[in-house]
């Protein structure tokens, strides 16, 4: 421990709110580089991830969750599970709420889940650049009429408006206690969880309809010098169908989704990537326990 370990701060903050509410987005902003992957469509996010934020003594511990929604698969139940956890444990949960879209049955699900949750709310309006100020008013006016929020913030993690204000009530919020990071960590999931979180959200950029949904990505091999890294990753599909649309035309889909995602690869980890594709159709991965555990989730 240091000498100024007595003067830290440390907490985890859990960012929660329906799925596309801006929540991976606002983490990413907040760290001030990619942690976590975002995309248009909804649930992207699978795995509970930590974001770090260093902000002189305090140590900001940011739980970016999956969107909550009605589990049916494994999968799905697995994800809710992750939020829940997320929630549970933090000394403050932000609720994000897309204040384009109105107070939709998600939403009420959401708050009422959210009474049985200890820890101090605070609400987050987020993509105020492209709300209409009546329903952004209507809506914070709502929401604050159920007395469960101490704050409110209206943000825009695109313009970087609302940011500063909101970084700086989180660390003044963050109870007394040694960082539980590195001073240098800005993540806490694997640099293979990471990078195949990065492919992932390609196939959700680059796919439509189902195929997204119906994917999964697994770093198999990671072989690293001074200067290069070599990564080798499974994209798994259900069927054959769905591999012949991850592939295209003469193999060209697969090619963008490799470039795309080995020169994010190539930003996030500072070093020159090599990255190999390989896609396996297996029906029920899904389903299966062991398979979910190496994509960064566990069963419920
Ligand atoms: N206009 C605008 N769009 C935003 C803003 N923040 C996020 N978005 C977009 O909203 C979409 C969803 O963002 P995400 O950060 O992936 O949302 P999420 O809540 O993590 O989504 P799930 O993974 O489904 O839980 C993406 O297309 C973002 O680019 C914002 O401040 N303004």
């Amino acid at each position: 421990m240091n000498e100024r370990a007595s003067e830290q701060k440390c907490g985890f903050v859990a960012i929660v709110g329906p799925p596309n509410a801006g929540k991976s987005t606002l983490v990413n902003a907040l760290v001030g580089q990619k942690v976590a992957i975002v995309s248009p469509k909804v649930q992207t996010t699978r795995a509970r991830l930590m974001g770090i934020v260093v902000e002189d003594e305090t140590q900001l511990v940011l739980v970016d969750t999956p969107g909550m929604f009605t589990p049916k698969k494994t999968l799905e139940r697995a994800m809710v599970n992750a939020a829940r956890e997320g929630a549970a444990g933090a000394d403050l949960v932000l609720l994000l709420v897309d204040s384009s879209r109105g107070l939709t049955d998600e939403l009420e699900d959401m708050l009422r889940w959210l009474e049985e949750i200890g820890a101090p709310k605070m609400l987050v309006l987020t993509k105020v650049d492209i709300a209409k100020k009546d329903t952004l008013l209507l809506l914070t006016q709502r929401l604050n009429r159920r007395g469960q929020f101490i704050e409110t913030f209206m943000i825009s993690a695109k313009n970087d408006d609302g940011l500063d204000d909101l970084k700086e009530t989180l660390v003044a919020a963050m109870p007394r206690g040694p960082w539980h990071y590195p001073e240098d960590q800005v993540a806490d999931i694997s640099s293979r969880l990471l990078a195949a979180e990065v492919t992932r959200e390609k196939l959700f950029l680059q796919l439509r309809q189902e195929v997204p949904y119906a994917s999964a990505v697994e770093t198999e091999t990671w072989t690293e010098t001074d200067s290069e890294i070599s990564i080798h990753q499974t994209i798994y599909v259900e069927r054959e169908g769905q591999k012949a649309i991850v592939l295209g035309k003469g193999g060209s889909r697969i090619k963008e989704i490799g470039t795309a995602s080995r020169t994010d690869l190539e930003d996030m980890l500072g070093k020159r990537v090599h990255l190999f594709l390989n896609v396996k159709v297996k029906a029920d991965w899904s389903e299966r326990a062991d398979m979910l555990e190496a994509f960064g989730l566990e069963r419920s």
